[in-house]
């Protein structure tokens, strides 16, 4: 059974302008252990998916179709508290700005501790396990081991520090561990690197994914970086204006992309070894989610588009190592 698996799912708003149809039918399925990178541009419905799959979308958001699975139960027919029970513990997040998980008046250390006991029931770091956890001395200890893993220096003098007491990729760093505290089974990564100094970002996810490769954690990341996606995932889930544009390993999409929408964004990433080769900028925006076109939703940019193309959004073709939603991939179908 797959950790977790989406299925045509559907998320809108409700505005006074219309309905925002910020996610058209997705689907995704992430297995035990795997790191999943979820990308696109700005506006392609990203941190939608994520919310929803907490079913955390707020007024004037709802999900208008799909299942969300988790561990096989479905998510968007759980109780408020059986939702608070899962958040947290099982599936944690971690965000852009760290200030969203923690609270500016307590100790970081206070934090986390309370995190590892408001969970204590459910499934339990390893480390926390070994132990014990009667007494907060051991959540303690607990904390203090964590806050090593994740390379913060002085880890017990540390823990009496306030949030605003730590440097910006210290703070990232005491919110993965936070966020693995629990041993979760799956962890939701909404751009949490991105600001932070380049070789900043490097050590915080080669560490990120040593911890989860030990404790075996699903992961959801999102970011519009695909260099992030290198580093990091074993599949990637392209997505563009609402929709998954292509599926496959990490290997074979970036190496061979088969939409020409990961061919666009992977031409727009700056060559580092090539300085004087000219980048290429995409033209033209992300169609306005009030008003998509029916067809394929890159077609307006499309340097590859032909007429049907304008007609019907392409279905999913399976070409053995990817899915991809083109018609160029129709002849490869299996
Ligand atoms: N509360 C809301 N009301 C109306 N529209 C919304 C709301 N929240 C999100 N949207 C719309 O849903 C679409 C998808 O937004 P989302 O935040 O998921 O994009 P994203 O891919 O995460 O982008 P970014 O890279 O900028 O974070 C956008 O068009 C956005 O304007
Ligand atoms: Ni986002």
């Amino acid at each position: 059974m797959s950790v977790l698996q989406i299925d045509d799912l559907h998320t809108y708003f409700d505005t006074e302008s219309g309905t925002v149809r910020a996610v058209e039918g997705i689907d995704l399925t992430i297995e035990a252990g795997e790191i999943v990178g979820l990308v696109g541009e700005s506006g392609s419905g990203k941190s939608v998916t994520a919310s929803s799959i907490m079913d955390l979308v707020q007024h004037p958001g709802r999900i208008a179709d799909g299942t969300v699975r988790y561990d096989g139960q479905d998510v968007l027919s759980l109780s408020e508290d059986e939702l608070a029970e899962l958040r947290g513990g099982e599936i944690s997040m971690i965000f852009q700005d760290p200030m969203d998980a923690f609270n500016p008046t307590q100790t970081v250390g206070r934090q986390l501790h309370d995190v590892l006991r408001s969970h204590r029931e459910g499934s339990v770091h390893p480390l926390v396990r070994a132990l014990g956890l009667d007494h907060d001395a051991d959540c303690k200890a607990a904390v203090v081991e964590m806050l090593d893993a994740v390379g913060i220096p002085n880890p017990e003098a540390r823990y009496s520090d306030y949030p605003h007491e730590f440097s910006g990729g210290m703070i990232q760093r005491a919110m993965v561990g936070m966020a693995l505290l629990c041993d979760p089974k799956l962890v939701l990564a909404d751009e949490p690197t991105t600001g932070l100094d380049v070789s900043i970002e490097r050590q915080i996810l080669g560490l990120f994914k040593d911890l989860v490769e030990e404790l075996d954690t699903a992961v959801l990341w999102i970011t519009h970086d695909l260099s992030v996606v290198a580093k990091l995932c074993d599949r990637v889930v392209v997505m563009y204006a609402g929709k998954v544009m292509e599926v496959g390993s990490t290997e074979a999409v970036l190496s061979d992309p088969a939409s020409p929408y990961t061919q666009a964004l992977l031409d727009s990433i700056p060559r580092y070894d090539r300085p004087d080769e000219e980048m290429y900028v995409m033209e033209g925006d992300v169609p306005d989610p009030l008003n998509r076109p029916d067809g394929c939703r890159f077609a307006d940019r499309c340097p590859e588009v032909h007429d049907r193309c304008h007609d019907h959004h392409p279905p999913r073709f399976d070409t053995g190592d990817r899915e991809v939603a083109c018609y160029l991939a129709e002849g490869d179908a299996e």
